[in-house]
């Protein structure tokens, strides 16, 4: 079962302690709704879980069969390219992906697929879809989703409800930073973050 366990996790920059001594587990089936003031440390610490950031101290265990999938901040896209493109160029860097399962991720977000548009001309909600796709789409255990719903319409805003919790029915962990809360999100965990820690 994919598991992550971090341990007293700490995280300075210059003299600015953003994570102190932090805990958390993250199990199959944990939808974590984790919330906080700007400037709180949310992104650090999801940047440190997907291993794009080094702690200055604590440890990060993880099963063997954890695949960790993120949207953290602006996602990162090749501008003068399509949404296909790019979804592929990022999938395949592990190669293992199901182009049909891209396809129908991006049919349930209402994205075309086949659409030859550069990326650099969507909209932020388009975009912000796209992110939460290449979170998704490689069958990934573990995910990050930094701010999700930001620019998504009500519309979307469901639909991606519905997928995430169909996520955690299937096992997968799912956590969410966010300053949306949404009801109708089914969280098994609840967190603030506050001075480094999660309460
Ligand atoms: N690379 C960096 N260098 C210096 N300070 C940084 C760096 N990255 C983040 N910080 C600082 O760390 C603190 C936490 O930032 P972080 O982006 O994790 O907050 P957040 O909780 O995600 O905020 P928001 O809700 O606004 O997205 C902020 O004060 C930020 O200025």
């Amino acid at each position: 079962m994919p598991t992550i366990t971090i341990n007293n996790l700490s995280k300075s920059f210059q003299e600015h302690h953003v994570i102190q001594n932090l805990n958390l587990t993250i199990e199959s089936g944990d939808c974590i709704y984790i919330h906080g003031m700007n400037g709180c440390g949310k992104s650090t610490l999801f940047k440190i879980i997907a291993g794009i950031l080094k702690p200055d101290c604590g440890t990060i265990e993880e099963s063997d069969d954890v695949e960790i999938g993120a949207l953290i901040e602006n996602p990162g896209f090749i501008e003068t390219e399509s949404l296909s493109y790019n979804l592929l160029f990022l999938a395949n860097l592990k190669h293992h992906y199901d182009q049909n399962k891209i396809s129908h991720l991006c049919n349930l977000y209402h994205l075309d697929y086949n659409d030859k548009t550069d990326i650099k001309k969507y909209s932020l909600g388009m975009r912000q879809k796209a992110g939460i796709i290449q979170a998704i789409m490689e069958n990934q255990n573990i995910i990050l989703l930094d701010e999700p719903t930001r620019g998504l319409d009500k519309e979307s805003i469901q639909i991606f409800i519905h997928h995430i919790n169909n996520l955690i029915l299937e096992n997968k962990a799912v956590i969410i930073a966010s300053h949306d809360y949404h009801e109708d999100m089914h969280f098994t965990k609840i967190y603030k973050m506050e001075n480094g820690h999660l309460i």
